[in-house]
């Protein structure tokens, strides 16, 4: 894969002197999904504008399609098409001069098939001539989209695209935002969900504080982090762990009731079965079984803790 945006240095301090971007390395590869993953403030909103030229740096360079954002501004920009966080609509205007106008203002000429394709790829055909104020929230959201594609951009930001939507409508959005990849355009998505990242993104990067913390593969990230737990609740305490249950990797809680065995929750062979059994065969009653997993979301709150 070849790297559509290569953003270096970059650092974006605003006029109060705060510094929201500390010094931001990041390749984003063309036709991938990545989500910028971050708790409020993290600066993914910054890094966003910045790489869009909308914020201007304070140092470092951001290049789109080997186009540099801020000396050739006009070509780096027209790759790009941008979702705000904000659903921001003429509520008069009908989807499809919505659509056309925003095509027109990157100067590309009028293409009703094109506008036709955008709208029935985003299941909006229906309401072409329906007024933007006649909308459901989803469908306002999904026209932000068609006006941020209007121009054919190859590469798509989506700065919180599901935030305060309902389960339903956010994987209508999950299925669009896949289409799209599979359309070929590349998608940078911000994000508060962590099952978010995991369910559509292709690579994690998790910033913290205007610094990247760590970008990877989201199933590499997973594998790392899917470790699960499964409690062992005993009817009466033990002192240490029997002899004949050494062969699994066991620790005894500290009142002694609690036999605690960890593993990988994706494995094939997880050894739970052979433990249980185990456990029968050494007469030892069962009083309860907890699992847990530890998440995405613990390592994620992890490695920010850490970093403070
Ligand atoms: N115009 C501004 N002037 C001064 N500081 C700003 C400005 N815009 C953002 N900041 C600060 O920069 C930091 C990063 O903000 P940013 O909006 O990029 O975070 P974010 O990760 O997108 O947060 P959220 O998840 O809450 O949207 C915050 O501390 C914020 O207060």
């Amino acid at each position: 894969m070849t790297s559509i945006i290569a953003v270096r240095g970059l650092r974006k301090a605003y006029d109060s002197g705060f510094e929201a971007l500390k010094g931001v390395d990041l390749d984003i590869e063309e036709g991938e999904i990545i989500a910028l993953l971050g708790p409020n403030g993290a600066g993914k909103t910054t890094l966003i504008s910045t790489i869009c030229g909308i914020t201007r740096s304070t140092a470092g360079s951001v290049s789109v399609g080997g186009h540099d954002i801020h000396s050739d501004y006009r070509a780096a920009r027209a790759m790009i098409g941008l979702v705000p966080q904000e659903i921001s609509l003429e509520p008069f205007e009908t989807i499809a001069n919505t659509v056309r106008f925003s095509r027109g203002l990157f100067g590309q000429p009028p293409d009703e098939a094109r506008i036709d394709r955008l709208l029935a790829a985003l299941s909006l055909s229906e309401k072409k001539n329906a007024r933007n104020r006649e909308l459901s929230g989803g469908m306002k959201r999904r026209v932000m989209i068609a006006k941020a594609l209007s121009h054919e951009p190859r590469v798509l930001f989506l700065d919180e695209p599901t935030a305060g939507v309902d389960v339903e409508l956010r994987r209508e959005m999950w299925d669009v935002v896949k289409e799209l990849r599979r359309d070929g355009v590349t998608i940078i998505l911000t994000t508060h969900y962590i099952e978010e990242a995991e369910a559509i993104a292709d690579r994690i990067a998790v910033i913290n504080r205007g610094e990247i913390l760590l970008v990877e593969k989201t199933g590499d990230l997973m594998a790392r982090m899917g470790r699960k737990e499964l409690e062992i609740m005993l009817e009466a305490p033990l002192n240490a762990v029997p002899e004949s249950l050494s062969a699994h990797a066991l620790t005894l809680s500290a009142d002694g009731r609690g036999l605690v065995y960890g593993y990988d929750g994706r494995a094939q062979s997880t050894g739970v079965g052979a433990l249980m059994a185990d456990i029968q065969a050494a007469g030892l009653p069962i009083a309860d079984i907890r699992t847990r997993q530890s998440s995405l979301e613990e390592i994620f709150v992890g490695l920010v803790k850490d970093e403070n």
